[in-house]
């Protein structure tokens, strides 16, 4: 069965959800295991910036990374057979969304709050969106972003997975849904 052009098989992979999940990180292992090329937005755009993504908020605003987040988002998309991780904040753009809906198999990384809190150390510092927020108001963006993130093809809870696991569950839905659809 073929879901809009490209078969189920040849789909370009896409891992959305808040920021600190684990897009990158279990990203880079399913790609791994899956032999298939691995991209992540944010690493792309620091690299055509020759900086961070905080530091392009900070030097050029964040319109100018969202822009370039847009644009490089949706050309992957149209890309078969990758393994494709965006920033936290980018399935928030309906083009974005639309996008890597049409062309690709969209996987939603859902960490509960809870969980979420115990990482907020590992990932702060990095990530611009965060910077002089209280845990009130980062609590409200990760409740308020839930529902752009609900738009998706598959959603796996992370709670209880470590990287390895999570990438293997992926991996085993991935292989379900495919041999199905033959
Ligand atoms: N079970 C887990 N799965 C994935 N990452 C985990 C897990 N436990 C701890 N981590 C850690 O949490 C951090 C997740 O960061 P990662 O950069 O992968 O998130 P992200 O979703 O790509 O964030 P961003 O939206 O900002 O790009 C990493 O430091 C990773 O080692
Ligand atoms: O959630 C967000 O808005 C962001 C997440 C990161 O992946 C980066 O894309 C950037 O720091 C913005
Ligand atoms: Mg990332």
């Amino acid at each position: 069965m073929r879901k809009h052009g490209l078969p189920l098989r040849e789909k370009s992979i896409v891992f959305v959800g808040f920021m600190g999940v684990g897009k990158t990180t279990i990203g880079k292992l399913v790609a791994k295991k899956l032999y298939r090329d691995f991209i992540d937005v944010d690493e792309e755009i620091e690299k055509e910036f020759g900086m961070p993504p905080r530091a392009i908020f900070e030097k050029y605003g964040e319109k100018t990374f969202r822009e370039r987040e847009q644009s490089l988002s949706i050309s992957l998309s149209q890309s078969p057979l990758k393994v494709i991780s965006l920033g936290g904040g980018a399935f928030l753009n309906e083009e974005i969304r639309k996008a890597c809906l049409e062309n690709c198999l969209v996987f939603f990384l859902d960490l509960s709050w809870d969980s979420w809190k115990e990482r907020i150390s590992i990932i702060i510092d990095s990530r611009p969106v965060l910077q002089n927020k209280s845990l009130d108001e980062i609590e409200e963006l990760f409740y308020s972003r839930q529902k752009a993130y609900e738009l998706h093809n598959s959603k796996v809870k992370t709670d209880h997975l470590n990287e390895e696991e999570a990438a293997d569950y992926i991996i085993d839905s991935l292989k379900l849904a495919w041999e199905l659809n033959e």
